[in-house]
């Protein structure tokens, strides 16, 4: 065999083990086809938060005006494009050394398998003991006529001038983090949605303050509405929905989810299980062809599809590969969080479903606006909710956020959930002070 372990892609669910694995004497080998350290790095989230920091700079900045600072700075797009570029274009580059480095092959190209233990690549074949699948997801293109006129979320990263107004199709991470970005940018922007809620996953009751925040800065949303076509309008485009619905835009951004990748592996001439959302893996993250393996975003999982989750599934696969591991997969309390202006981040038991279960869950509702250290910045309309489970010793079982500081907070929180920590034993803690754990401390309920 070539290879004891061969990755098909070089994401976040590549690397985070087989470097680990390399660096342990194993023989690996990575393929990737396109920017090796794959989505998050190159055209995901690291891309977005360069393009989102001044948003959030300017907001809190806002926020200070006749409270020790006069001028809000504007935002050159411009400028800050080409500092996302300083910063991402190396990334592939980076992505590929950090392979090399650790004595891993890299071979770039296309996968496709020819059999269980073997992949073609530029019609050089390689063979290996373990294969893992990581190829992830590339954008959802809606396919109604005038599709080609469509931008996806990787060109909206590399926008080198804003338009006068963007049309957004779709109401999850992407549509919303980029609806934040451009409106804040001065874009007109509209968002238009197949139901009527945006951000499903998160606390409705903090949705709802963010879209009227969006509404407020002049986003206007279109629920409840199918988009049938597309065609070009002199400049401009021309949707056309459901309805009779019809509206001219200059920039349409189709956000409507990611697809798996794996169509283009060959995976039915070796009987791999799949489903449209991704591959099917067992508990060990096997799929039903013992040897091949899937990781990441290009599995079928209950779990979010988000970088962290990625990189733990790579470091479960190494730790299973070098024999230090052969229980099954256990994931952790998982965390999460949009980028909006203020964010919103959870972890743990989901707010909504505290709340529909009064019975099991005690949910303490804290507003910030009367607390003098968030008001320092005079951040007003945030907001955090515990979630203690009754019948469990009152452990905390979850959080959620809404403020400029949600990713402080509720990573505070990560440990404290995993570790079963009981309202009491929070209680029992002593901070830095002042601090974001301090205020939090202090808004805890006492036993
Ligand atoms: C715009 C955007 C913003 C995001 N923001 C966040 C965020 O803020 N926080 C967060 O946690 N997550 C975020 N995500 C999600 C995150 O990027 C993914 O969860 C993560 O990249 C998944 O890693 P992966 O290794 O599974 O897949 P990927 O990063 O998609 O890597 C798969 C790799 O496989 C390669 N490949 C595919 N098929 C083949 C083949 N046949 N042969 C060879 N190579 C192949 C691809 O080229 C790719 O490089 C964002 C995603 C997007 C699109
Ligand atoms: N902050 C973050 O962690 C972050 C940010 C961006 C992306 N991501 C990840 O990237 C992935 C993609 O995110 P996303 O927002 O592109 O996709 P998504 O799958 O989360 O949401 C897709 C959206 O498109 C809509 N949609 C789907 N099909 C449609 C159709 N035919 N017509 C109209 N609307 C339709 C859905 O209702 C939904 O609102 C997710 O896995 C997400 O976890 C994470």
């Amino acid at each position: 065999m070539d290879f004891s372990v061969l990755y098909i892609g070089s994401g976040q669910a590549t690397w985070n083990g087989a470097v680990p694995l390399a660096k342990a004497g194993v023989k690996v080998g990575v393929i990737e086809e396109s920017q090796y350290g794959g989505v998050c790095s190159n055209k995901g989230c690291n891309a977005k938060i360069i393009l989102d920091k001044p948003i959030e700079l300017v907001e809190r900045i806002k926020a200070m005006q006749g409270r020790g600072l006069d001028g809000v700075p504007k935002i050159n797009w411009a400028d800050l494009m080409a500092h996302k570029h300083e910063l991402i274009v190396p990334q592939d580059h980076h992505g590929k050394q950090r392979l090399v480095d650790a004595g891993i092959t890299t071979i770039t190209g296309r996968a496709e398998f020819v059999n269980a233990h073997t992949v073609v690549v530029n019609g050089q074949e390689y063979t290996a003991d373990k294969i893992v699948i990581a190829t992830g997801l590339r954008p959802h293109r809606l396919n109604i006529p005038g599709k080609e006129l469509f931008h996806d979320s990787t060109d909206f990263l590399s926008l080198a001038q804003l338009p006068k107004h963007m049309t957004i199709l779709g109401g999850s991470f992407v549509a919303i983090e980029f609806a934040t970005i451009a409106s804040a940018c001065g874009v007109k922007v509209d968002v238009i949605t197949r139901g009527d809620r945006i951000l499903r996953q998160f606390p409705a009751q903090y949705v709802a303050l963010v879209k009227a925040d969006l509404k407020k800065q002049g986003v206007r949303f279109i629920p409840n509405m199918t988009i049938n076509s597309a065609q070009s309008a002199g400049q401009e485009i021309l949707l056309e929905g459901m309805h009779e619905f019809s509206l001219t835009t200059d920039y349409v951004l189709d956000a409507t989810g990611r697809i798996p990748n794996h169509d283009r592996l060959n995976l039915d001439a070796l009987g791999v299980a799949y489903t449209d959302k991704g591959i099917v893996v067992d508990d060990n993250l096997q799929t039903n062809v013992p040897g091949i393996y899937a990781a990441g975003d290009a599995i079928d999982k209950k779990t979010p599809k988000l970088t962290p989750t990625a990189a733990f599934e790579s470091r479960y696969l190494a730790a299973k590969f070098m024999g230090k591991n052969n229980q099954p997969i256990h994931y952790p309390v998982i965390s999460e969080i949009v980028f909006t202006s203020p964010r919103i981040a959870q972890v743990g038991v989901a707010l909504d479903e505290a709340l529909a279960n009064p019975d099991h869950y005690d949910v303490s509702q804290v507003s910030y606006d009367g607390d003098w250290f968030r008001q320092v910045e005079n951040e007003n309309g945030a907001y955090l909710s515990l979630i203690f489970d009754k019948q469990a010793n009152d452990q905390l079982v979850g959080a959620a956020e809404l403020s400029h500081e949600a990713d402080n907070t509720i990573n505070t929180l990560v440990p404290y959930i995993q570790m079963k920590m009981t309202r009491e034993a929070l209680n029992d803690l002593i901070y830095v002070f002042p601090s974001i754990e301090y205020t939090l401390q202090r808004r805890l309920p006492l036993v």
